[in-house]
């Protein structure tokens, strides 16, 4: 079944020795442009980044901000008024005692500015959020917990969410037409699969896929539970997904009583692809760029999902769009290069209404019936499944539940859906990724973080360097370096996101392919570039990673999972932190 699927070769790993520290490790890489701009403003030393600013602080405005103060050493309060400081200074003049009039109310000048800077600086980071990174939210137990039985040692994730594009060029190649009714039936094969979950702890489905399949979907989850020797538990994505285990609240993933390990053996949960794909991310300079550069017709790259348009065949073995995904059917990569409209940068699509698609996906499946609108208020007994809500539409329907009442049925009826994934695309060029790219996928990225953690879903945030382009494996660190200190910091900044309550997806860092790819190097060293990369950016609090096949092949991708498995139980047997 997985052979059929390139997808499926995506694995989850849990870093070893992390421990719970919601801090990032250094900011080093990327270009922090609100620190910058901190640094150069600098602050009073009362404001929480003082620290930050005195090591960025010149040696001239360190002078001069120790000067200003001593220079007048008894100034009265009265002096923070101009007005009454320019009288005090002429009334003094011809006094010998008095200091130079001109000084003082330079340096009082000096004092005032930075005064009103500071009070400006601490209003700013106040509604920037920075004051609110110190404090993160309070760890959301119900999605860890998810988070942790997704990270099942000995199973994988299966991509299951291909755009319908994607999906057509597999079909192609077996001759079969892409159509709704093919979709269905080739994912009803891998769904019903039988021991599925012996295998997979989740699989990411497309949305399309909650109404086509929704009494398959049930079933795979009642058995997964009824099979359980421990019994069926309430729900796969609430906090009382062990409630029949008497394993306490331990977070490994691997330890608790015989019960329990039953349990999360037989777990098997569904995630559903949020987002609607990509864009050009600015239409007009990038549009220009191409079209000077004589590129041909545009590929099919930059449509979303939800849009579904765009087939034309070509481009790059790894879209950007999610329409555009065209990698081979078996699994190897297309053809093509990188440039020419190819090349552009883009940003994910549907942030745009996600609040309501996150409740409605969230409320699609659910162990019960869900109840119709009608059907709200407590004590009506549950009615028959509607058709699913779920549609492209980003308002609910007239009469819906508001979102608490959604909330409080979608916990009583239990929602099987556990997770959502968000897939933004970066590509290394010359200057690429570009600042722009990085601020604004990382913007959204956690933006997406938030709204789904708040709706109940597990976030998984796939920032996908691609592996297109000429680059060499330095430069792929680089770019994933940056990509996910980007990320990072902008969840930090948030304030509001447990970063503990969410997963990473990622690519394995390689050279580019017209550097040689995978190809040009071994499995180890892709293992040490990519386990460099995320030991230096990934906070410890992060539960865990999983690897995207990226277009690799299964043998590839494969390998890089054992090397990776390999360097790390090295390391650790060794008594050497990960990396
Ligand atoms: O068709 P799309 O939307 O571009 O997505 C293609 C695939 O890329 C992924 O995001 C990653 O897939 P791989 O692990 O196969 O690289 C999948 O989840 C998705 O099916």
């Amino acid at each position: 079944m997985a052979k059929q699927r390139p997808a499926a070769a995506v694995a989850a790993a849990t870093p070893p020795g992390r421990e719970d520290a919601q801090q990032a490790p250094s900011e080093g890489t990327a270009a922090p442009a609100a620190a910058s701009a901190a640094s150069n403003s600098q602050p009073a030393s009362s404001s929480p980044s003082s620290h930050r600013q005195t090591k960025h602080r010149s040696p001239n405005s360190s002078r001069n901000d120790k000067k200003a103060p001593s220079s007048k050493p008894n100034r009265p309060s009265s002096t923070a008024n101009p007005q009454t400081r320019a009288t005090a200074a002429a009334t003094t003049s011809n006094n010998p005692n008095t200091p130079n009039p001109k000084s003082s109310s330079t340096s009082a000048a000096v004092l005032w500015a930075l005064l009103i800077l500071a009070a400006a600086l601490a209003v700013h980071w106040t509604s920037t959020g920075v004051r609110k990174a110190s404090q993160p939210p309070p760890p959301n137990t119900a999605l860890r917990e998810v988070a942790r039985l997704l990270l099942h040692p000995e199973k994988g994730i299966l991509a299951a969410d291909e755009s319908p594009v994607t999906f057509g060029k597999r079909l192609l190649s077996y001759g079969l037409p892409n159509n709704a009714s093919v979709r269905r039936q080739w994912r009803r094969t891998l769904l019903t699969t039988p021991g599925l979950q012996q295998y997979i702890s989740g699989v990411i489905l497309h949305p399309e896929t909650l109404s086509q399949l929704a009494p398959e979907l049930r079933a795979v989850a009642a058995a997964a539970v009824a099979a359980s020797p421990a019994g069926p538990s309430e729900g796969t994505g609430g906090p009382d997904v062990r409630a029949d285990s008497g394993g306490g609240n331990d977070t490994d993933g691997n330890s608790g009583c015989g019960g329990q390990q039953q349990t999360q053996q037989r777990q098997f949960l569904l995630g559903v692809k949020l987002d609607e794909g990509t864009a050009p991310l600015q239409p007009q300079q990038q549009q220009g760029r191409a079209a000077a550069a004589g590129a041909a017709a545009a590929g099919p790259r930059g449509r979303g999902a939800g849009g579904g348009t765009g087939a034309a065949a070509g481009g790059s073995s790894r879209g950007s769009g999610s329409s555009s995904s065209t990698r081979g059917p078996a699994g190897g990569a297309g053809g093509g290069g990188s440039g020419g409209a190819g090349a552009e940068e883009t940003y994910t699509q549907g942030l745009e209404g996600l609040a309501t698609r996150c409740r409605r996906i969230r409320d699609a499946l659910t162990t019960a019936p869900p109840m119709p609108a009608a059907a709200a208020s407590p004590g009506t007994p549950p009615q028959p499944s509607p058709a699913s809500p779920l549609s492209a539409g980003t308002s609910p329907p007239p009469g819906s539940p508001s979102p608490s009442a959604a909330a409080a049925a979608a916990s009583s009826s239990s929602s099987l859906v556990s997770f959502a994934k968000w897939r933004a695309v970066f590509r290394v060029g010359r200057h690429t990724p570009s600042s722009a790219a990085l601020r604004r996928n990382a913007h959204d990225m956690a933006a997406f973080a938030a709204v789904t953690q708040k709706c109940g879903l597990l976030p998984v945030l796939e920032p996908e360097v691609l592996s297109e382009g000429d680059h060499d494996l330095q430069r792929a660190m680089g770019a994933t370096a940056r990509v996910l200190k980007g990320l990072f910091r902008a969840l930090r900044r948030r304030g509001d996101v447990d970063v503990g309550a969410l997963l990473l997806k990622v690519a394995f860092v390689t050279p580019g392919e017209q550097h040689g790819g995978h190809l040009g190097v071994t499995p180890e060293q892709v293992a040490n570039a990519t386990l460099r990369v995320l030991f230096k950016t990934v906070p410890r609090v992060v539960p865990g990673i999983l690897f995207l096949s990226g277009g690799q092949g299964e043998a590839a991708a494969t390998a890089h999972l054992l090397a990776l498995g390999r360097l790390v139980r090295e390391r650790e047997l060794a008594g050497r932190p990960p990396m």
